[in-house]
């Protein structure tokens, strides 16, 4: 699998969001974090300014949804025009249901864990989507520092995936930067969301590519991905 990066507009201006997308041209997605300030401790935007960032970016959006009840409003993410829409394993009430639907309406769909839940109650689960998420902070803030504790359970999450044969994209958001992105693609992730390690630096699109770059040459060796 190709390595991707998604940029996160969480750290990018939300008065100029679209040319902050074009800003990163060359990046595979556009990370959208959706905040509720009840799942996590901050507010961030709604489905309507993801209908009005579909429309306008050329890069496709890819939607964290850190909120309560994602089974009511995951659904309108896809509709709004996200490509790919994340919801938490801790929030969904039914995250197999979910995940169907998200697919039936066309996105890709995408499972969550914070730092603290586990992987392997969800191994069953996996089939039935087409990207996990491992947070590698606690969910609600950019610029927070990488929590390396995670690399193992990165590392059994791409052993899961292989055992089971599976296409499944392994992504990794927070924290990620120049100097932590070998860690995680050593680890076994293959798509990489970084905030302020593309939109802290005065070249947006320069970050994309030495991130890419990063990443690349340790996935064109690491033994996970040679196995595959
Ligand atoms: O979901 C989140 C935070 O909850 C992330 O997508 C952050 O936006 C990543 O920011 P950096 O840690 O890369 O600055
Ligand atoms: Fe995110």
């Amino acid at each position: 699998m190709a390595v991707q990066i998604n940029p996160s507009i969480l750290s990018a201006d939300f008065a100029r969001l679209a040319d902050e997308a074009e800003a990163v041209r060359g990046a595979d997605w556009l990370h959208v974090d959706v905040m509720d300030n009840h799942f996590v401790p901050n507010l961030t935007l709604g489905v309507p300014i993801v209908e009005s960032l579909s429309k306008a970016a050329s890069t496709p959006l890819d939607c964290h949804l850190m909120i309560e009840d994602p089974d009511r409003w995951a659904p309108q993410y896809v509709e709004a025009g996200a490509g790919s829409v994340t919801f938490h394993a801790e929030a969904a009430a039914a995250p197999v249901r979910l995940a169907r639907e998200i697919r039936a309406k066309g996105a890709r769909a995408s499972m969550a864990l914070k730092p603290a839940t586990p992987i392997e109650p969800y191994e069953d689960l996996l089939p039935e989507l087409d990207m996990l998420l491992i947070m590698t902070v606690e969910p609600g803030f950019g610029g927070q520092a990488f929590l390396d504790i995670m690399l193992p359970k990165i590392r059994r999450t791409r052993e899961l995936i292989s055992k089971h044969g599976l296409e499944l994209w392994l992504q990794v958001d927070g924290g990620v930067a120049e100097s932590t992105i070998e860690r995680c693609a050593e680890a076994g992730a293959d798509v990489f969301v970084a905030g302020s390690a593309v939109y802290g630096k005065d070249d947006p699109a320069a970050a994309v590519r030495a991130l890419r770059a990063r990443a690349e040459d340790v996935t064109a060796s690491a033994a996970w991905a040679c196995a595959h």
